[in-house]
């Protein structure tokens, strides 16, 4: 389990370890270290990219602050291995004098221009080492930093961000308008939040040991499981197992309008336990040539006994729509809430009051905004636990999936973020595939028998069966996207759908 912890945290960790440093009379002994580890990563990418590191060159864009100071005394360090290294000082008021010394006195090139005055083999870096602004950093880039980025960018040099890329928000993950994307990014002694929840612009992360404690885990720690944890607690039949102990998920989806949302559905819940599904809706026959092991029934009413249930994806959202999510909630079993289930719980929300077994909702961007009538896209994490918590405190106990490339879980206590590493899911139907497999999971028990969930108490189980099949579907789509039509080629739900057994049994061997 990968844990991301908040500045603070961060800053009181780092407190001893640069006293310590202070009172022995070397006050950046802690920055060289960290330092170290940013050119052992920048000479390994030089390696990679143009098979060495001597004669290579490295342009520093140095900021006004300690992250510069970094970037200064990895410059010194490669200058040592025989790069030729240019730093650009966008505050030459403002930097860090010693680091600057060290940086002058291994020979490297100091200067303090717009773009313009760059020339020759710094226009078109072979590596740029981005210390603009790391933990103190706010809002986008601003010139000259921004124009020069850019520019780097443009020439198709690769970055290697000092802590963070500057742009992003460390606690938040906020991605501003003008940023770095970086290439790697070299952080020191333990994760930012930013690395877990904008983990698409970090790029590879490294973490340098610096000799920094581990800060505890704390309400706003993000979490994020490793695919072998996940692929150790999937769900597996045992000698005493049938059917029904392994859990009987019942989906209530797909309607006239949408029928293939009950066989996207209905089928991924089928292929992520081997427990048993029901289905309830106007799509069983399509369901049923699809997947003749699943159980049909009329009506919620006629439905047998299940221990979750799934219900939304395409299943409408007028009234009857609304009397089966009711109907469903008073059964008292996990549920997981989708699709049209949260279009119907945005227009009616005391239905929700009615919840007395865990709920999960499932939303897209746009679906929350449904739902909380306009949230902060700028914080997703603490929109994510503002509307959480707010649920909680009236007594609902859910847990809420907000999808997107990083999709975030959060039962109020704890955060979680699965990034998949490509974007493929983002297909329709693929969430139809999700709410399948997870409520699969619900049925099955206590998700992740035996794995660490964070410690989270009430909601844990259900988080991590929300944090199981986030992973496992992105997977699914990664291993799809390479699959069909090989690299490169688009997939749709189906594809991905195809994957999931796939992807389960690549965990596993994770
Ligand atoms: N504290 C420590 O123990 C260590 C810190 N280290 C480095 O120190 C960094 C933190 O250094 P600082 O606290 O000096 O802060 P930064 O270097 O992150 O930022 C410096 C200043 O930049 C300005 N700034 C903020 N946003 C900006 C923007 N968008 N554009 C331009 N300027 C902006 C602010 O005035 C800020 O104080 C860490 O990220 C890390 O790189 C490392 O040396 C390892 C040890």
């Amino acid at each position: 389990m990968l844990r991301a912890h908040p500045v603070e945290a961060i800053r009181t960790a780092e407190r001893p370890l640069i006293e310590a440093a202070e009172a022995a009379g070397d006050p950046d002994a802690v920055m060289r270290r960290a330092a170290s580890g940013v050119a052992h990563h920048a000479a390994a990418l030089l390696r990679s990219r143009t098979g060495g590191v001597y004669g290579r060159s490295v342009v520093l864009l140095v900021g006004s602050g300690d992250n510069g100071g970094d970037a200064l005394y990895a410059g010194a360090a490669l200058r040592g291995r025989g790069c030729r290294v240019e730093a650009v000082l966008l505050h030459p008021d403002r930097v860090h004098a010693r680091a600057l010394r060290a940086l002058r006195s291994a020979g490297g090139r100091v200067t303090t221009g717009g773009v313009d005055e760059v020339s020759g083999a710094a226009a078109t870096p072979d590596v740029v080492i981005d210390g603009v602004v790391g933990l103190a950093g706010s809002g986008p880039l601003r010139e000259p930093a921004a124009a020069r980025v850019a520019a780097l960018a443009r020439a198709g040099s690769p970055f290697v961000a000092v802590d963070l890329p500057s742009g992003v928000d460390a606690d938040t993950g906020t991605v501003h308008d003008a940023h770095v994307r970086a290439d790697v990014t070299v952080t020191f002694g333990t994760l930012r939040r930013a690395h877990l929840l904008a983990s698409p612009t970090c790029g590879r992360v490294e973490v340098v040991d610096i000799g920094l404690a581990e800060p505890a885990s704390g309400p706003l720690t993000v979490h994020r499981p490793d695919p072998s944890e996940v692929g150790r607690a999937w769900p597996v039949p045992g000698p005493e197992d049938d059917k029904y102990t392994q859990g009987v998920v019942a989906i209530r989806a797909g309607s006239g309008r949408f029928p293939g949302a009950a066989v996207l559905c209905a089928s991924a819940a089928v292929a992520a336990t081997s427990g048993m599904v029901r289905y309830v809706g106007s799509g069983a026959a399509d369901v049923l040539a699809a997947r003749p092991e699943v159980v049909c029934h009329p009506s919620v009413a006629e439905t047998g006994t299940a221990q979750s249930w799934v219900v939304g994806p395409g299943a409408g959202t007028g009234s009857a729509a609304v009397a089966d999510i009711e109907a469903i909630l008073a059964r008292a079993r996990p549920t997981v809430l989708d699709a049209d289930a949260l279009t119907c719980i945005a227009s009616h929300p005391v239905v929700l009051r009615s919840a007395r077994a865990p709920v999960l909702l499932t939303p897209h961007a746009g679906e929350f905004d449904r739902l909380t009538g306009g949230w902060d896209r700028s914080d997703r994490p603490s929109a994510l636990r503002r509307y959480v918590s707010d649920l909680r405190n009236r007594g609902i106990p859910a847990t809420v999936l907000l999808k997107g490339r990083v999709t975030l879980v959060d039962d109020g206590q704890t955060t979680w973020s699965v990034d998949p590493g490509s974007s493929w899911a983002a297909t329709a139907g693929s969430g139809d595939v999700l709410s399948g497999m997870v409520g699969a999971l619900l049925a099955n028990g206590p998700g992740g028998s035996g794995v660490d969930s964070g410690g989270t108490g009430s909601g844990g189980e259900v988080a991590w069966s929300a944090v199981a099949a986030a992973v496992v579907h992105g997977e699914a789509a990664r291993a799809a996207a390479r699959r069909t039509g090989g690299p490169g080629a688009p997939i749709g739900a189906g594809d991905l759908l195809r994957a999931v057994p796939a992807a389960i049994s690549a965990i596993r061997g994770a």
